[in-house]
């Protein structure tokens, strides 16, 4: 499915199946909205699916793999080899968000959309041998940046046929927070320092230089805030396009997908600038710790479950709202009514 056919796709949630979710919570014995946001999530989820029918479905955390040229300028704490050494732990079930995916009954999908060399990761999605080194020049092509969104899309089209129907987004690349910030400090026109953090663990002389190197990339590339695609391109990279396609592909398809911590609110924010309709797809798991994030998460209008002070990636964050998400649908689905146990409801006094 292409970028256009994707966006043209995506409608406003379904609004009946959410009344119907809405009444059903309702009619729950317990007292009213007090399961708070897991009968929001799942009210949202009968909207996006338009099925007020929710069963617990098989999840799967698809991890956007990927490099970063601007690690040259010595913005993080490790070097870019770990990238790919981690994306291969995905293949033995050895990071911390695989073991956190068994805890909770999901597949864990790594992608190799852009790493800088070649793994036992699949490589089908590849779009280029990782970006350029956004300081002196565009990260990655406009056509390459589209590419990384189509893979995006495909991957939720793929699991969706072979019957997931709740993804998480997850992504690893050492560098991608220096270009998260950078997308961040443009699409939200707040400076490059308020949208900057320590990344995996950066000391202090290396904060200053991510923040110089985000400058810079800023100044090189002149990127139009209104141009989302073109910000992407020139100061983001192939796992923050890949994550942002998944959020765009899950809104045509009626998949939800859940946005993980800070590169992955980054790429919700440039599925939302694309197409603001797309917003009301994605669901929110935790506020990471990295400053930025909660800026994000409120400019898209977003209440997150998790305040746990997380900062991992991988998807950890998403995929720790799953055991939250079980919960809230077992209780929707299974739950006694007041009419079952014979209690009656007084009408509210106005
Ligand atoms: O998800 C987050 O909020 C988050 C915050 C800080 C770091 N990370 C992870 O750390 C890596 C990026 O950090 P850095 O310092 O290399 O830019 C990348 O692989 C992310 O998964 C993730
Ligand atoms: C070991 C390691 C694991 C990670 N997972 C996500 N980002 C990471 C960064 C490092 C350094």
């Amino acid at each position: 499915m292409t970028l256009e056919e994707t966006l043209a796709q995506i409608k406003p949630l379904d609004k009946n199946a959410m009344d119907v979710a809405a009444k059903r919570w309702d009619s729950i014995a317990k007292p009213l909205h007090s399961l708070g946001k897991m009968e929001k999530l799942v009210i949202q989820i009968a909207g996006i699916t338009g099925n007020p029918d929710i069963k617990i479905q098989k999840r799967a955390l698809v991890a956007m793999c990927a490099d970063n040229g601007v690690v040259e300028e010595g913005v993080t704490q490790t070097g870019q080899e770990v990238t790919a050494i981690v994306a291969e732990n995905f293949l033995s079930g050895d990071t911390s968000a695989c073991v956190m995916s068994r805890q909770c009954g999901t597949k864990v999908i790594p992608v190799d959309i852009g790493m800088a060399v070649d793994t036992k990761v699949s490589k089908e999605l590849k779009v280029a041998y990782g970006t350029a080194n956004m300081t002196k020049g565009p990260a990655m092509t406009r056509a390459q940046a589209v590419q990384a969104l189509e893979a995006g899309i495909e991957m939720v089209r793929r699991l969706k046929e072979e019957g997931y129907g709740l993804l998480a987004t997850g992504e690893m690349g050492i560098g991608n927070t220096t270009t998260s910030s950078a997308v961040a400090s443009v699409l939200l026109d707040r400076s490059v320092e308020e949208m900057t953090g320590r990344g995996a663990g950066l000391s202090g002389d290396g904060l200053n230089r991510k923040i110089n190197a985000i400058r810079k990339a800023i100044e090189v590339n002149q990127p139009d805030p209104k141009d989302a695609i073109g910000v992407l391109a020139k100061v983001g990279g192939f796992d923050i396009a890949g994550m942002a396609g998944m959020f765009l592909g899950g809104a045509a398809l009626g998949v939800p997908v859940v946005i993980d911590g800070f590169i992955s609110c980054v790429a919700a924010l440039i599925a939302q600038r694309i197409c603001p309709l797309a917003d009301e797809y994605m669901i929110a798991s935790h506020v990471s710790k990295e400053p930025a994030a909660c800026l994000i998460l409120e400019a898209l209008g977003k209440e997150a479950v998790i305040h746990g002070e997380m900062c991992l990636g991988e998807g950890s964050g998403a995929v720790a709202l799953f055991p939250f998400l079980d919960m809230g649908i077992a209780v929707y689905d299974s739950m006694s009514t007041f009419e079952d146990i014979h209690v009656e409801q007084y009408e509210e006094l106005v």
